[in-house]
């Protein structure tokens, strides 16, 4: 019976148990604040209780996570038995909130999860998966390179392989890996592909490995979220930053995501808005694991009201209070606009977006105009006001560029120091042929 109708609203009297689903995880839902189940769940849940391989697209903060979890752990219950799902994703960060997920809805079950990501200390992890977790959500470099069917992980026995953001999982980025997990796991394993967009490439899989999916859209390929409304800011190129306090300014005390195209731009972008009094913290790939943590806590706590952050951030991340999402820089694939602006406006809440254009970037901004199928509104700017802030600025923007100098300076430093201490260094930092002798 179909629980969605045609206009894509969900059945009222659709509830979590009249999907199939036990009491013990209905009732988790509901202790998590879900009152019915989002169209994605509704539409997918008994398609997976079921027994089938399932391909889903729907919009970003849709609840997927819940539409895939939910039928793992009701399978689990009935047949537990450890390293049951393997749960693939394209972020560390993104892996440890999937974990949480899985926690929050199973614990009460006994299920144990254990999160598997790089930049983590290997031997913790190893211990973890000794003791033989049901659920384990993993980026799938590490597994690949550390822990393929060792330290008791023994990917054969899967029954669930899952790859959240499918489309993403599946591009040259992760090909060696992930070719390489599919080749282990066991053919009658049950496959979940979830995403808020979809590539030909996920087509490919199924051709290859999948038995017969059920194939669920509760959106358009490219969709948007609804309750989101988007702008763009057409700005002359040589005051981007002076139209970023400004608009900051202007959305004082709201929570904010910026988008920035570079780990360096992310950084050096933070130093210069701390520096005129905002409250920013970066997150970025070329930050150690603890401080990429760090950092989304303290924006997730809102300790900290604005991230900067790379595409590192733009798929995934689930922190409700989200405002408005700004792209400082314009991303080059279109794609990445879609989960990028989908940080906000989650679960059925408003949010807003806004899209900095230069007049390099108008074919950027229309290629992604085209494949969202809307058109974004311009967001009013008083020139005048936003020059007035232009000598802040520019003080700001000197200071940060000293900064990230003098940060680049210490890198080199600590570099040739290594390189002295190993013996490796060049022959004028050693003064000599052989470099340091050997102590006996
Ligand atoms: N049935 C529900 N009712 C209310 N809230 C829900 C429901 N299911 C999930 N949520 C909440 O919706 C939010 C978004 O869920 P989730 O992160 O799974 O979205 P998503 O579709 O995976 O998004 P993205 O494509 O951005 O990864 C979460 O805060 C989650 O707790």
């Amino acid at each position: 019976m179909p629980t969605v109708d045609d206009e894509g609203a969900v059945d009222p009297n659709v509830t979590f148990e009249s999907l199939g689903l036990v009491s013990t995880l209905a009732d988790a839902c509901k202790q998590l604040g879900w009152k019915t189940p989002s169209k994605i769940q509704a539409e997918s849940i008994p398609s997976s209780l079921s027994g089938k391989d399932v391909i889903a697209l729907a919009e970003t903060g849709s609840g997927k996570t819940g539409a895939f979890a939910l039928p793992i752990l009701q399978s689990l219950l009935d047949n537990p038995s450890p390293h049951y799902a393997l749960v693939l994703t394209p972020t560390r960060e993104l892996a440890l909130q999937i974990g949480e997920q899985f926690e929050a809805l199973g614990s009460s079950l006994g299920a144990r999860t254990c999160v598997i990501v790089g930049g983590v200390d290997m031997m913790t992890q190893a211990i973890a998966l000794m003791k033989k977790p049901h659920i384990v959500v993993a980026t799938p470099g590490r597994i690949v390179d550390h822990f393929e069917n060792t330290k008791g992980f023994h990917m054969r026995n899967l029954k669930y392989l899952v790859m959240d953001e499918a489309d993403r999982m599946l591009t040259q980025d992760f090909e060696v890996e992930v070719d390489k997990i599919l080749k282990v796991i066991p053919r009658d394993r049950r496959t979940f592909l979830f995403s808020a967009t979809m590539t030909d490439k996920v087509r490919k899989l199924q051709r290859a490995s999948l038995t017969n999916p059920v194939k669920i859209e509760v959106s358009k390929k490219y969709q948007t979220v609804e309750k989101l409304i988007q702008y763009y800011m057409f700005i002359p190129s040589k005051f981007k930053d002076c139209y970023l306090a400004w608009l900051l300014n202007e959305n004082q005390g709201q929570s904010v995501i910026i988008f920035v195209s570079t780990c360096a731009n992310a950084q050096r972008t933070a130093i210069l808005l701390n520096n005129l009094g905002f409250s920013t913290i970066p997150l970025h790939g070329q930050m150690p694991q603890t401080k990429r943590i760090g950092s989304l806590n303290k924006f997730k706590s809102q300790n900290k009201s604005i991230l900067i952050a790379t595409d590192v951030a733009s798929r995934g991340l689930d922190i409700p209070h989200v405002d408005i999402v700004v792209n400082f820089d314009i991303p080059t694939n279109s794609k990445d606009y879609i989960h990028r602006v989908g940080r906000t406006a989650r679960a059925g809440r408003a949010g807003k977006s806004v899209t900095m254009v230069t007049q390099y970037d108008v074919e950027l901004l229309q290629r992604i105009e085209k494949l969202i199928e809307k058109k974004l509104a311009n967001y009013p700017s008083e020139e005048e006001e936003v020059m007035l802030m232009l000598e802040r600025v520019t003080e700001a923007q000197r200071f940060a560029a000293m900064n990230m100098k003098d940060a680049e300076q210490a890198k080199k430093q600590g570099k040739r120091d290594r390189e002295e201490m190993s013996g490796g260094g060049s022959k004028s930092s050693r003064g000599g042929k052989g470099g340091f002798k050997k102590r006996k």
